[in-house]
């Protein structure tokens, strides 16, 4: 039998409001919220001055397993995940084999089951090799599909390249197509041109050129004209430049919406000015860009604009960062850290706590049609977290809990910290303490709803 918790004066964020109160947890979900009076075997847990959110649903890591589990793996990175208040995310497809048949992506969902101390939802990958096949199945009953980090062969090699290819997926209309939108040909045409005056060791500094403002708004342009055309559904994954976000509605609910975006914490945290000091570190796709391109991806937040907040948490080992540019592999962990930035932004009076919970929280369930999650609601599951508003501490090495053991924001302070993590009932972080053998969930799509 698990522990009835009893969370007691909590202050809740949850749906536009926070107010206090206690939480009662039992079995898996939240059985009441209000006020409610002790009984025995309750465990009790006091929440007095600190904030309790829903777990964090993350709509884009990269866990690496199964294949790259040098990098990272479901149980290193989950645990990184539910001390940061993470407690689901949905992962990308590039592992080793790429998930590009629904047998890999079941096989992923078993891995899962045997490691993941979260919640978990897995993408299927889509590219030219099984583009025929993907568009004769239901990929309603999947989260969604996405060509995210498959680069496949060659040149012109996303799906932000092939117009024909995402006028086939979207003819087919079925389902989410979430896509990297950055045009390559653009990209290789700067990465020449850079090659040429600084041979292999580009400075990093260039990376925002050379991965432009222009190769990110054409292909988002492009591609959202296709699905218009066809009334198809597209999310655009990390949107890194303020003038991509001109393209995007915030007049209709998300609900409503046929084409969202999201923003990862890294586009709003770093600018190019980084550059100097994080070198290779901070190499992502699409790039880090100006100061600008963050202040105006944060007002698109606020404004609604951008519909979530994501970490696209991409772990290498640190060798294969501190290379040359041209060889330095692109991404970065952030899994363990995304709540403390985004309540850094709230520190410093750049946005409420209300409009992070919505985009960390509340919006990845509407838009992924994910069941039972996401808000505080009696009979929704139990993933919540406890922050302690005023804990500074800072990253570093004994603290990173990344299989990669880095982090680009060691020596960053943060005033708040997760004090406790609850995944469906369980609570499996508990001031830095983990129920390592606890197990997560698969995330369930509401497909059977109709439309
Ligand atoms: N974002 C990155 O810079 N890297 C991602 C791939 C991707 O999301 O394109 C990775 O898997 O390493």
């Amino acid at each position: 039998m698990k522990p009835t918790y009893l969370i007691q004066q909590a202050t809740l964020v949850n749906e536009g409001k926070t107010f206090v109160a206690d939480v009662l947890i039992e079995n898996e979900k939240i059985q009441k919220i209000g006020s409610i009076p002790v009984q025995e075997g309750y465990q009790l847990i006091d929440g007095k001055g600190k904030l309790l959110l829903p777990g964090v649903i993350d709509g884009q890591v990269h866990f690496r397993d199964p294949g790259l589990t040098h990098k990272a793996d479901l149980h290193s990175e989950s645990m990184a995940a539910v001390a940061g208040g993470v407690t689901s995310f949905i992962d990308m497809p590039n592992t080793r084999p790429n998930t590009l048949t629904l047998e890999l992506l079941e096989e992923k969902y078993q891995i899962a089951s045997q490691k993941s101390v979260a919640n978990y939802g897995f993408l299927l990958g889509v590219n030219a090799e099984n583009l025929d096949e993907v568009i004769t199945w239901d990929t309603k009953k999947l989260l969604a599909i996405t060509d995210d980090g498959l680069y496949f062969s060659g040149k012109g090699n996303i799906l932000a390249d092939r117009p024909d290819m995402l006028e086939k997926i979207f003819a087919a209309n079925k389902g989410i197509l979430a896509i990297h939108s950055e045009k390559e040909e653009i990209v290789e045409k700067n990465e020449e041109a850079y090659r040429e005056k600084y041979g292999d060791d580009v400075p990093v500094k260039f990376h925002p050129l050379i991965r432009s403002e222009q190769a990110c708004y054409e292909a988002t342009e492009r591609a959202i004209a296709l699905a218009k055309k066809h009334d198809a559904k597209l999310h655009i994954l990390h949107l890194s430049t303020a003038k991509e976000t001109s393209l995007f509605r915030n007049d209709i609910p998300l609900e409503n919406k046929k084409i969202t975006t999201e923003v990862s914490v890294h586009h709003l945290w770093f600018t190019d000015a980084d550059y100097e000091e994080k070198g290779t570190l901070i190499k992502w796709n699409p790039a880090i860009k100006t100061q600008k391109d963050a202040d105006g991806l944060l007002q698109a937040l606020i404004d609604d604009r951008i519909d979530l907040i994501t970490t696209d948490h991409a772990p290498h080992a640190l060798e294969e960062k501190l290379k040359p540019y041209f060889q330095s592999m692109s991404g970065a962990p952030l899994v363990q850290h995304s709540l403390a930035c985004m309540l850094e932004f709230f520190k410093k009076g750049k946005i409420s706590l209300e409009k992070i919970v919505e985009k960390m929280c509340h919006n990845p369930a509407i838009l992924y049609k994910i069941k039972q999650r996401g808000y505080i609601r009696e009979g929704y599951f139990a993933d919540l977290v406890l922050v302690n508003m005023d804990s500074p501490w800072t990253v570093s090495k004994e603290n990173i809990l990344y299989k990669c053991g880095w982090s680009p924001l060691e020596g960053t302070q943060f005033q708040t910290q997760v004090e406790k993590t609850f995944v469906n009932g369980n609570l499996v972080f508990d001031q830095g303490d983990f129920q390592e053998d606890s197990r997560g969930k698969a995330l369930e799509v509401e497909w059977e709803k109709k439309e």
